[in-house]
């Protein structure tokens, strides 16, 4: 297996160039972050090159205070379209690979008209790059548009655009739904991305429900050989929460 560090969570004490050193130091191929948009992408492109690391993903703006994405709420089709713009540029800059389009909070037909919408937009201007939808679970994210890999599944067959993929978190899977090597395995061909954390605590991912050992198994068996995302809060300096890799 090989992973990816998520600088959303992992290293947050340090500068993204610096948590980017870091990730590489501590033998990750990978990084990937939630909102990097304070940062200027030069900054980041150069710890890339400097590193050698990929950034897999990053995520589209949330919006105001509150707010947890644009992209389901009707009447904010704009703004929606502006933050993938923005994404999409940063992603351009800093050669990543994926921009996760977030949702928001919102509920209804009219929330999916809009969901839908904004992610053919993203599509059609992705430039080669994957779009991501993320179910998060509702103890995280009550009231979140997207809460599970099923309603996924069908909203990328509604966009039926062949860059518009899920973002398979198992911590997010195993609270809504379960059955995360099944689904795995079912879903394969429609997964951009996976990542992981302990459940339900969202720490390493060495401990909990959730037996991560299997799961790596699973993925080998699979076939899945692009870095899975540790995406956890680490208890105490990042480093000293390794040893599960
Ligand atoms: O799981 C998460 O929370 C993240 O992957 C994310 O991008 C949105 O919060
Ligand atoms: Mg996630």
């Amino acid at each position: 297996m090989r992973f990816s560090a998520n600088l959303g969570f992992l290293w947050t004490e340090l500068p993204l160039p610096d948590a980017i050193r870091a990730a590489a130091a501590a033998g990750f191929q990978a990084v990937e972050c939630h909102w990097p948009y304070d940062v200027p992408a030069q900054e980041v492109a150069a710890a890339l090159r400097e590193t050698g690391l990929p950034m897999l993903g990053l995520n589209t703006r949330r919006g105001a205070a509150g707010e947890n994405g644009l992209s389901a709420l009707p009447g904010r089709g704009a703004e929606a379209r502006a933050a993938v713009d923005e994404a999409l540029a940063y992603a351009a800059a800093t050669d990543a690979g994926a921009v996760h389009v977030m949702a928001g909070f919102a509920e209804g037909p009219e929330a999916h008209a809009a969901f839908v919408e904004t992610l053919r937009y993203a599509c059609d201007r992705a430039d080669g790059r994957t779009i991501l939808i993320e179910p998060l679970n509702h103890y995280d994210a009550p009231g979140y548009f997207l809460r599970t890999t099923t309603q996924a599944e069908a909203i990328i067959a509604e966009v039926g655009a062949a860059n518009l993929k899920l973002m398979f978190d198992c911590y997010h899977v195993q609270l809504m739904e379960g059955d995360v090597t099944h689904r795995l395995e079912r879903l394969l061909g429609l997964i951009g991305h996976v990542q992981v954390a302990s459940v339900p605590d969202r720490g390493a991912p060495d401990h909990g429900e959730l037996h991560y050992p299997h799961v790596w198994e699973v993925l080998e068996r699979l076939g899945w050989d692009t870095p899975v995302g540790a995406e956890y809060r680490p208890v105490g300096p990042t480093e000293a929460t390794l040893g599960w890799m």
